[in-house]
């Protein structure tokens, strides 16, 4: 607890807040509201697209475009957020309105989480699902305006509890606030699809949705009374009045004056701002004049952004690709995303307390701007850890056939072995039961086939970008069916699993997650979704039953074969086949850990040290406009995926990864060449230095105004003295 801080500085505390090791005691309850404020968003967005998907019964493009659009709004509306507070109610007010419209939001959200209050049917699903739709979208709207809004004025507020002096100790703050940010998501990401997986209801028994957004909702409202409860001990800076209106106002003018005077006769002035100082004070001249030098150097940023938030999208999309089980414990795709915030945790103590410590020791002046171009590269470098990884799953997927090509894949069905003859192919010998390892591929639309021996001839028509198995009946000279394929990976991990029935009689296949029907003989079921893990098939002919248990893996699609010669006993084990139609995912998700390290590890450089420098180079009555500034750069960059992702359009998702890693790489030289002629200021200095000229300014016209005084007092007395003499003259 030992303050090293310089000497010179301004030693005056700020707030009635106790100091604990150096530190407002203040600040504790400003780091405790942002971890429930964060659980509270973070856990609310882990089930939001789940929640319209299943809920709502929205589609998938629906479901992603309301979902990025809310996520967008949530970091436009620090604008809004950051204007109210420095211009008009102030930090502490601000957050504590618009903390109580989230909190509304929140609840707002799981209200229109309860299907039971238009259930009037009583069936488990809603009745009047405009209502569900209207109220959530209302609360959701409240939600991106109370988090946006309040967003930029904690930060900053956090920042305004330290006084001059403690430079070092506002720099763990701002470390300390980023890992409450991530303690907080960790958690409500953790915790809110485990609520969200629960049973509940009054009338009918359906997933939780309304307790998953009901525990972030009441932690919103536990932030709100904890900032509530530091009130007496915070440092409130007063709001100086609309500056933001101030700012345009000068900047207008600044423009037009300049615009005036644009002939060569007029002498040229240092910066075009200076422009204004007709009209402005020089003190909100060089105070815009430090926000414009910030805000240009903003303008790279929004590409970190771009890659960073694909976590949530592509990358969530590649793990859904790969193989999720960690020994006995299985990690879902979406899950993986909590390897973010879990490195957070470790690598902001790391960065603070050995790796920056370390580089100063070494000499080297590892500045802010420094660090964030760091961070960028390291996000770039992210990117091609994922092109390599995305290169290995390639290898590992099935080659699905192109709109001129069709996929044919054959099953026998007989009890016996068959020989099977197909253009361009050698002789295929089928034993009992047994189907092709893989699909063969054709050109045509048509083709002949021979089977057996003696040989029975068909002409099959192929459907051109299918995926087709030719059944080949127990007796070859019967009808052969033909069955339409998946010809995509099953999605979000599930296996994709159906099961054709051999038997002449008809077949009954169940599992307690789906029910596969009545399976007619020679016939097939549909493809039933089904997760990862062991899963026991009961198969059920009239009174007689049997089990089937087998292992799935994420990803893979099976046909099942129940043959004719099943006989239905406590087990079927032997008797069923399977074959693999699509592979199981085999690359391992921790392949994935590298470029979540990377990625991490420049949020920690770019996105801490963005956020301190984002305080620290903003004038006292900018420091929230700045930090939405710097949020504004989070929305950009979520535009920017849509745009780059929809513009670019690349056949392979490897490439599209080493494109946003280029494009980085790109940004990222253009960011080091506008870093290098950024010059550090401490805002508080400049603004003292106005103040002391505008005193001395002062006393200066003070001094003329009382020497003119005294001056015309004196002629006024010398008048009076004239009068009094003239009076006295004229009177005597
Ligand atoms: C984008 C924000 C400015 C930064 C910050 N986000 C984080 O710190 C993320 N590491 C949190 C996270 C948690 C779980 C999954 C993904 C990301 C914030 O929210 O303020």
């Amino acid at each position: 607890c030992t303050d090293k801080e310089d000497p010179k500085k301004g030693k005056e505390k700020r707030g009635t807040s106790k100091e604990v090791c150096g530190y407002p005691l203040s600040i504790f309850f400003i780091v405790v509201n942002e971890f429930c404020e964060r659980f509270s968003y973070y856990g609310m967005r882990a089930v939001l697209v789940l929640y319209f998907k299943y809920f709502l019964r929205w589609d998938d493009d629906l479901a992603t475009s309301i979902y990025h659009t809310f996520v967008a709004l949530c970091y436009l509306t620090p604008i809004l957020g950051a204007i109210v507070a420095d211009s008009w109610l102030g930090k502490f007010k601000t957050i504590i309105y618009l903390s109580i419209v989230y909190a509304i939001g929140q609840v707002a959200m799981a209200v229109s989480a309860i299907h039971d209050i238009t259930d009037t049917d009583r069936d488990g699903t809603p009745d009047n699902m405009t209502f569900h739709v209207v109220l959530s979208m209302v609360g959701l709207f409240l939600i991106a305006l109370g988090t946006g809004g309040i967003k930029p004025c904690v930060a900053a507020f956090g920042g305004d509890q330290f006084s001059d002096h403690q430079d070092r100790q506002r720099r763990t703050f701002f470390s300390v606030f980023y890992l409450c940010i991530n303690g907080g998501s960790l958690l409500s990401t953790i915790i809110t699809p485990i609520l969200r997986a629960q049973d509940c209801g009054i009338h009918s028994q359906q997933k939780c949705y309304s307790l998953a957004f009901g525990v972030p909702a009441a932690l919103m409202l536990v932030a709100l009374v904890v900032f509530i409860v530091g009130s007496g001990m915070y440092y409130k800076a007063e709001p100086q009045g609309n500056i933001m209106l101030d700012v345009c106002k000068c900047i207008g003018f600044a423009i037009k004056n300049r615009y005036r005077h644009r002939s060569n006769q007029y002498p040229k002035r240092q910066h075009w701002m200076d422009w204004a100082e007709e009209k402005y004070d020089k003190l909100l001249i060089a105070q815009i004049k430090m926000v414009l030098k910030v805000l240009f150097l903003y303008i790279p940023l929004p590409m970190f952004w771009t890659l960073f938030d694909q976590k949530g999208s592509r990358w969530t999309l590649q793990a859904t690709t790969m193989n999720g089980y960690f020994g006995s414990l299985v990690i879902q795709p979406d899950q993986m995303q909590t390897v973010n915030p879990i490195l957070i945790l470790t690598l902001v103590p790391i960065m603070d307390s050995v790796i920056y410590p370390l580089i100063n020791k070494c000499g080297l002046n590892f500045t802010p701007l420094k660090r964030m171009t760091v961070g960028m590269l390291l996000a770039a470098i992210a990117f091609v850890c994922a092109a390599l990884v995305q290169i290995e799953i390639d290898k590992t997927l099935p080659t699905f056939p192109s709109t001129s090509q069709s996929q044919l894949k054959l099953l026998n069905m007989g009890s016996e072995t068959v020989t099977i003859k197909m253009p361009g192919n050698d002789p295929l010998n089928l034993t009992a039961a047994q189907a092709s390892n893989e699909y063969f591929t054709f050109e045509a639309g048509q083709i002949n086939i021979s089977v057996g021996h003696p040989e029975v001839r068909n002409t099959i028509s192929l459907a051109k970008g299918q995926r087709q198995t030719l059944l080949i009946p127990l007796t070859i000279t019967d009808e052969w069916l033909m069955t339409d394929d998946i010809t995509s990976k099953p999605q979000e991990g599930n296996n994709a699993i159906r099961f054709v029935n051999g038997m002449k009689t008809a077949v009954n296949v169940s599992i307690p997650a789906a029910n596969f029907g009545l399976i007619e003989p020679f016939s097939y079921s549909n493809y039933s979704l089904i997760k990862n893990g062991k899963v026991t098939f009961t198969l059920w002919s009239g009174s007689q039953s049997c089990e089937y248990s087998t292992d799935f893996g994420f990803g893979s699609s099976y046909t099942f074969f129940i043959p004719s010669t099943l006989v239905f006993g406590p087990n079927c084990q032997e008797s069923i086949t399977a074959a693999e139609d699509i592979k199981p995912n085999s690359v391992h998700m921790a392949l994935q850990i590298p470029q979540y390290f990377f990625i991490t590890a420049g949020e920690v450089m770019f996105s801490v040290t963005g956020l301190e420098f984002s305080y620290s180079q903003a004038p006292s009555n900018m420091k929230a406009v700045l930090q939405a500034g710097w949020l504004f750069t989070v929305a950009i960059g979520n535009f920017i995926v849509l745009i780059v992702a929809e513009l670019a359009k690349l056949p392979k998702q490897w490439a599209e990864y080493v494109l946003f890693a280029s494009l980085l790489v790109a940004v990222c030289f253009i960011f080091s060449i506008m870093a290098y002629f950024y010059t550090y200021i401490d805002p508080a200095e400049i603004e003292a230095q106005f103040k002391k000229n505008v005193n001395e300014d002062d006393e200066d016209n003070k001094h003329k105004l009382q020497k003119t005084e005294v001056e015309m007092n004196k002629r006024d007395s010398i008048k009076c003295h004239d009068e009094d003499d003239k009076d006295k003259q004229t009177k005597m």
